[in-house]
């Protein structure tokens, strides 16, 4: 066997198992995967001794104490397989000469198709009538929706996945206002108009976020964002968890502010998602009191989850990794700044 280099992938699930090694195999990469179905934490770090990187998904702990353990190991590379990177401490890693990389783009239709799947869900309210027609129940009441046709949407983040959200709603006859620090001619020429934050929530009656977890994006729907929105509204999260403050938008439910929330993250997933959790009792009151609502829909972190953007996840951190390995450079670096 030639001189495999080895990498440890954590929170591995079988799927992950399948496209990683299908990936290796179409670039003949010469890496030997060690899969782990623990998260990366603190504790089992130490599981790493010998590798020479790690491969992280979106609820791993890349905080300062586990890079330091990883550096101390001698484990000097992070294969992020998320485009996201709020689970690394930048500054540390910096610090300490370990190398992050992840997989800037692998399909934001995944993403974009998955927040559409939810706002024509919550809308037309198909989760409840699958269940009453199996049940003998052809009654409509409660069922009624409205015509997305003729509606504003506002898109906060127009990166990748928010420019094909934008080319979808507007194909829908939406009106798409956007919010994002760095305009996308792409959604201009699409029809989309920058306005404020403060105005796009103020006049969607559809928003959805598209923008990164960072320290300006946390929270950012809070108490006082919500208090402003239209009556009714509809509220998708398929970003990051904590871009909504959930105590906040649980209050905006109750007083019949926010109308519907479909969300495909939540602030505190780690401990909930990706895992069968169906004979425990989940000890997280604010998630339990979102299950309450009739009107909240939420999927368990599984926009990304795609044939084709499994196979692109696994494609890039393969190439990452082998550009690492004979260049010393990973092929798409997160750095800091
Ligand atoms: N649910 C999932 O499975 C899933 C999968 C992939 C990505 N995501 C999330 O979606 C996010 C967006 O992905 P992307 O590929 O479109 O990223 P991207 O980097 O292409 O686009 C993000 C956009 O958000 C903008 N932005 C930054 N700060 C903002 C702010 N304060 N207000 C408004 N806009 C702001 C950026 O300027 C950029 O245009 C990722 O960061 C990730 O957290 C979720």
């Amino acid at each position: 066997m030639t001189d495999l280099f080895r990498v440890d992938v954590f929170s591995a699930k079988p799927y992950d198992r399948h496209f990683l090694q299908e990936a290796c195999k179409a670039a003949g990469a010469e890496i030997g995967f060690v899969f782990h179905d623990m998260h990366l934490t603190a504790d089992s770090v130490k599981l790493a001794e010998g590798a020479g990187a790690v491969c992280a998904f979106v609820n791993d702990d890349l905080s300062a104490p586990v890079l330091e353990a990883l550096d101390t190991m001698g484990v000097k590379l992070v294969a992020l397989r998320s485009a996201g990177f709020n689970n690394v401490d930048l500054e540390a890693a910096a610090g300490l000469g370990v190398s992050i990389c992840r997989v800037p783009a692998y399909s934001p239709h995944a993403v974009a198709e998955h927040a559409v799947a939810l706002m024509l869900t919550l809308n037309r309210k198909t989760h409840r009538a699958y269940n009453r027609v199996r049940e003998g129940n052809f009654a409509l009441d409660g069922l009624m929706g409205f015509d997305f046709h003729g509606k504003t949407v506002g898109i906060v983040g127009t990166g990748l996945i928010g420019q094909i959200l934008t080319g979808i709603l507007t194909g829908f006859g939406c009106k798409v206002i956007a919010s994002d620090p760095a305009e996308n001619p792409a959604c201009i020429a699409m029809g989309a108009r920058y306005v404020s934050f403060d105005d796009l929530i103020a006049e969607a009656d559809i928003i959805s976020l598209q923008c990164p977890l960072t320290p300006q994006t946390r929270h950012l729907i809070n108490a006082d964002a919500v208090s402003r929105m239209k009556p009714g509204v509809m509220l998708i999260n398929t970003s990051r968890g904590a871009v909504i403050e959930t105590a906040a938008v649980i209050e905006g439910l109750k007083s019949s502010r926010i109308g519907s929330l479909g969300l495909d993250v939540y602030e505190e997933e780690s401990e909930l998602f990706f895992e069968d959790l169906s004979n425990t009792i989940i000890p997280d009151d604010l998630f339990a009191r979102l299950l309450t609502f009739p009107n909240v829909l939420i999927t368990g972190h599984q926009g990304f989850f795609t044939r084709e953007a499994l196979a692109a996840i696994a494609g890039t951190t393969v190439a990452n990794i082998a550009s690492y390995r004979s260049t010393g450079r990973a092929r798409h670096p997160v750095e800091v700044g």
